[in-house]
């Protein structure tokens, strides 16, 4: 049977709830009363939907500041209602490379975490009605700026209402909101713009924030177009990726969140290559550690405590910064300074004074592993070198630089990399149609006999042999190489310098 509510129906109702009250007032006990009273509340929370609710506001609490989790949700949704929703904000930081979707006010959007629907809206709070009276909200919401309100001034601030059912609020409360969060950061560390520091000579009263200058990074360099043993190259990708996501495993033993790097070889085989390939394939900073520059330990130390999270800190040709071969030189300073000090004890106070203070091997050896300690978030150290053997084997110890990795001569597998990156020619043929693919096929079985043979050349010479044939062909590219191959093949050994000896000794 239908049942139909006019407005005559609804008055009786109303009429028969209040002779029921009165009743109950009159001629039941006041024990009888309360519990009635607490089985029809009951009964009516039986009949209400199932629905929780979590207001996130964008000004938070009495002291009016930024509200990370309202950024965090607006940028998680703004990704989500590109998809779906038919309107979405849309927002450009000027720092920002690309624009920023955000849910807008009176809106709503769905959302499906482990099976279970949430529903979001977004709504302006009337001033005095958000929790702690919306003080410092209103601007526009800036992702990239998340704790520097002000960008749009004067507005209503906003808030953002999460609604779930009721049965399922631990999920929402212990792992969506963490989810959401989580989301957030990665995007943001996704379409961040990431930046190359270097340290430039220091002045005297330089302050904290120009102890390193920075400029956009973009380096084409990726694990894909290095020109490395496939295996190797594989090993280190692994090895970075493993680094990268094992933050508790860290934190559980006790130990900074770093990794060190010893890249080493002849100049031209890699190794700034990589360290751009490997800043990319974590999407970190790059921090450009000169040490020339670099007047004493205590400045290094400010250097290297005011690098960010998700950076790599690479120090190039690290022989070639500091006298770093041993500390046996140390004896014969000592025995100077015992002579200094019976000639002049005001010229030795001074000479050991500076010689404390100037950068120094126990320095840098400090911040390789000591330092770190005290900072937050993952960080790889790389040095490079052309000698190793230079190094003292203090800096090389375990710990310090967990993988010595030698980037050599071009090997056939690294010269096919080569060939498909600037010629395009790889195993399914070549790019260019006006190429022979059986005179290219020829030639690149040549070239790689050659370097099979054992013959010497880096990639950054065959780089340069392919970029002087840009243009005309991978056909004459090859041949250029072939040749320049059998040249190496057929010139008398160089022979081995008094000088060279020295260097290699
Ligand atoms: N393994 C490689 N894979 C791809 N390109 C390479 C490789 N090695 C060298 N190159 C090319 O040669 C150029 C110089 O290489 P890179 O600066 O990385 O060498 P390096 O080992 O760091 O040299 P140096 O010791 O002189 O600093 C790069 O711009 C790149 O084009």
């Amino acid at each position: 049977m239908e049942m139909v509510l006019d407005w005559r129906s609804v008055g009786s109702l109303l009429a028969t709830i209040m002779v029921f009250r009165t009743a109950m007032r009159d001629f039941l006990p006041p024990e009888a009363e309360i519990f009635l009273r607490r089985l029809l509340t009951r009964l009516a929370a039986a009949f209400r939907p199932h629905v929780g609710t979590i207001l996130i506001d964008e000004a938070d609490g009495a002291s009016g500041g930024a509200n990370d989790l309202y950024d965090a949700s607006q940028l998680y949704l703004g990704a989500r209602c590109l998809a779906t929703a038919p309107t979405v904000r849309l927002h450009k930081p000027r720092q920002a490379p690309r624009p920023v979707a955000s849910l807008p006010d009176a809106h709503t959007t769905h959302d499906v975490f482990r099976g279970v629907l949430v529903k979001w809206t977004a709504r302006p709070v009337e001033r005095g009605a958000s929790a702690g009276g919306g003080g410092g909200g209103g601007g526009v919401f800036n992702p990239y700026n998340p704790y520097g309100r002000g960008g749009g001034g004067g507005g209503e601030p906003r808030r953002l209402e999460l609604q779930f059912p009721r049965q399922h609020r631990e999920l929402i409360h212990g792992h969506y909101i963490q989810h959401v969060i989580d989301e957030a950061t990665k995007m943001r560390l996704r379409s961040r713009e990431r930046r190359l520091y270097t340290n430039r000579a220091a002045a005297p009263g330089d302050d904290h924030h120009r102890l390193w200058t920075s400029h956009a990074f973009s380096h084409p360099s990726t694990f894909d177009t290095l020109a490395v043993d496939p295996a190797l190259r594989d090993d280190i990708r692994a090895d970075l990726l493993r680094f990268a996501a094992r933050r508790e495993h860290y934190a559980r033993v006790g130990r900074a969140w770093k990794r060190g790097y010893l890249l080493h070889g002849p100049p031209g085989t890699g190794k700034t290559s990589l360290v751009a390939a490997i800043a990319n394939l974590l999407e970190f900073d790059v921090y450009d550690l000169e040490l020339t520059t670099v007047p004493t330990n205590s400045h290094l130390r400010r250097l290297l405590v005011s690098t960010t999270p998700k950076s790599v800190v690479v120090v190039e040709d690290i022989d070639c910064s500091l006298d770093l071969s041993d500390r046996k030189n140390k004896a014969s300073d000592d025995e100077n300074a015992a002579q200094l000090s019976i000639i002049s004890p005001a010229a030795a106070a001074a000479m050991a004074a500076m010689g404390r203070e100037s950068i120094s091997l126990s320095g840098v050896l400090n911040f390789v592993d000591g330092l770190w300690s005290s900072c937050v978030g993952e960080r790889l150290m790389v040095f490079t070198t052309n000698h190793p053997e230079r190094l003292d084997p203090a800096l090389l110890r375990p710990g310090r630089m967990d993988r010595k990795i030698e980037l050599g001569y071009c090997s056939p597998p690294a010269l096919r990399v080569l060939a498909k990156n600037y010629l395009g020619v790889g195993d399914e043929g070549c790019e260019d149609a006006a190429d022979d693919p059986d005179t290219v096929s020829g030639l690149m079985a040549d070239a790689e006999g050659l370097l099979a043979a054992g013959v010497l050349i880096t990639p950054a010479d065959i780089a340069e042999v392919f970029m002087g044939c840009d243009g005309a062909g991978a056909t004459a590219a090859l041949r250029k190489l072939a040749d320049e191959l059998r040249r190496r093949r057929d010139a008398p050994a160089v022979p081995v310098t008094e000088e060279a000896a020295m260097t290699t000794e």
